[in-house]
């Protein structure tokens, strides 16, 4: 990138980011190789395992592991879980819901209900194979211990030192279990879209309320009466699992290459009659849409039918990756000051199309991985302006959502930028920052907004304007 690209970038990130925060992610970007800390922060990455039978990775401790426990205090090791402050004890149950919900130890899922006998060991065993095989190729010893991932079961946390070896397009790629796709690795803020699909909100109602706010019930947060997608702490316990998950059928509308398709087939895989449908622009061989179906339906199926969600991971900019980048890396080269307007267009029309297809009922994520506040709350904002009934809700993340932005426009029916939610502040990339404050919140790159669909209200079929080329 020349000089005066360069200076026009740092001009626009200073538009909308204060000066310190600047500083880091310029710093990050450009000199990371002389901030190894700053990017061993950055760069806790989960370890994903797929194929296999089931997503039921318990968060026990294998051999080599640190152990945790299922409910409660079983969120209290993971990235960042160590800096909660105040909100350790709203953190720990957040966390221990997650666990139990999606197969932690001491709340089987439906899915773990549904697995063959064996599957969960056999798939322990084969996470601890591909653990060692990767320390092992990282040159690290393979006793190392490597933490279970508190809101994946299927996941683990590498530990700091294997991130010099994992960077994109790095050597790791071809240690035999990445080369035989039975792992692939995925930043924590990776995971917050489709957790947030999950995620329960403020003011959730218990397991049997209504299932939304009436339309046009302006703000949610606190005062609303809507429910969450998942039930709360404790909810769903032993032999229950995710009441939300049944008859879930989610619309994955920007998939490729997939990461997130297969986080959701992780999560969802025993849910009775749900299904993913994974589409994208791009074309993927031998065709561009996937649908994924559970792999073993339970034997019964719990209330809940019919409930829709629409994932729009969007096409961006991409300026939180600037953190992730190393002097040698081209990128962003592609940039230029138009960049975020067109991105801006194209992320609308994207939106406004899963608002016409979401159900009454339905939910929407839209996550971007930009710091970009044109591509994130003024999207969002827009959006909340132009289709009724539709509400901005702040899904309960085990991560902080960002606190960054500018507020959204008139017209807009929102709540503010939220309060990080429990758990540890976040760098640009949505990583745990150890010692960060959490009264300065940092913005996430990848910053899902949950947009629940209260009524059958939907924008004009009429498409938006042509989102420009490129
Ligand atoms: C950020 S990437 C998605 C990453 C993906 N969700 C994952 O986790 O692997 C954005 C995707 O949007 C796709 N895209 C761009 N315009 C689109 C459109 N009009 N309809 C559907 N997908 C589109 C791009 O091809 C790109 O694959």
């Amino acid at each position: 990138m020349d000089a005066a690209k360069l200076s026009s970038l740092r001009r626009h990130l200073a538009s909308y980011l204060p000066a310190d925060l600047l500083d880091r992610v310029w710093e990050g970007g450009f000199c990371v190789q002389r901030q190894p800390s700053f990017r061993l922060n950055t760069l806790r990455l989960g370890l994903g395992l797929g194929p296999g039978p089931g997503p039921g990775l318990r968060p026990e401790a294998s051999s080599g592991e640190s152990r945790r426990s299922g409910q409660g205090g079983g969120g209290g090791q993971g990235a960042g879980a160590g800096q909660m402050g105040g909100r350790g004890a709203a953190a720990r149950s957040l966390l221990g819901a997650f666990a139990s919900l999606w197969g932690g130890a001491s709340a089987p899922s439906v899915a773990d209900a549904a697995r063959p006998s064996g599957g969960a060991e056999a798939l322990e065993a084969e996470a601890r194979e591909v653990v060692r095989q990767l320390l092992e190729g990282f040159g690290l010893d393979p006793s190392t211990p490597v933490e279970a991932c508190p809101y994946l079961p299927a996941a683990r946390l590498l530990p700091a030192a294997c991130a010099p070896h994992v960077r994109v397009g790095g050597p790791a790629k071809d240690l035999p279990p990445l080369k035989a796709g039975s792992a692939y690795f995925m930043g924590l803020s990776s995971m917050l879209p489709t957790l947030a699909l999950m995620a329960p909100h403020p003011g959730a109602g218990a397991p049997g309320a209504p299932a939304h706010a009436p339309a046009g019930g302006g703000s949610s947060g606190g005062s609303s009466r809507g429910r969450g997608m998942v039930p709360r702490a404790g909810a769903g316990a032993r032999g229950g699992g995710r009441e939300g998950a049944p008859g879930l059928r989610v619309l994955d509308l920007c998939a490729a290459p997939g990461g997130k398709t297969a986080l959701l087939a992780d999560l969802l895989g025993g849910a009775a009659g749900g299904s993913i449908v994974a589409v994208d622009a791009r074309r993927l061989a031998p065709a561009a849409a996937h649908e994924v179906q559970p792999r073993a339906p339970p034997a019964r199926t719990r209330g809940l039918s019919g409930r829709q969600w629409v994932l729009v991971d969007a096409p961006c900019t991409g300026l939180g990756r600037l953190q992730l980048l190393r002097p040698e890396d081209t990128w962003p080269d592609g940039w230029d000051e138009q960049a975020g307007r067109r991105a801006a267009i194209r992320q609308r029309m994207l939106l406004r199309r899963a608002a016409a297809l979401v159900r009454p009922g339905g939910t929407i994520v839209y996550s971007t991985c930009t710091l970009d506040p044109q591509e994130n709350e003024m999207v969002v904002a827009w959006l909340l302006g132009e289709v009724e009934g539709i509400r901005l809700v702040e899904p309960l993340l085990p991560m902080p959502m960002p606190a960054t932005g500018p507020a959204p426009g008139p017209g807009a029916t929102s709540t503010p930028p939220s309060e990080p939610g429990p758990g540890a502040d976040c760098g640009p990339d949505g990583q745990a920052q150890p010692g960060a404050s959490l009264a300065k919140p940092l913005p996430f790159a990848t910053a899902p907004r949950r947009i629940d669909a209260a009524r059958a209200t939907h924008p004009a079929t009429a498409a938006p304007p042509n989102p420009p080329s490129g």
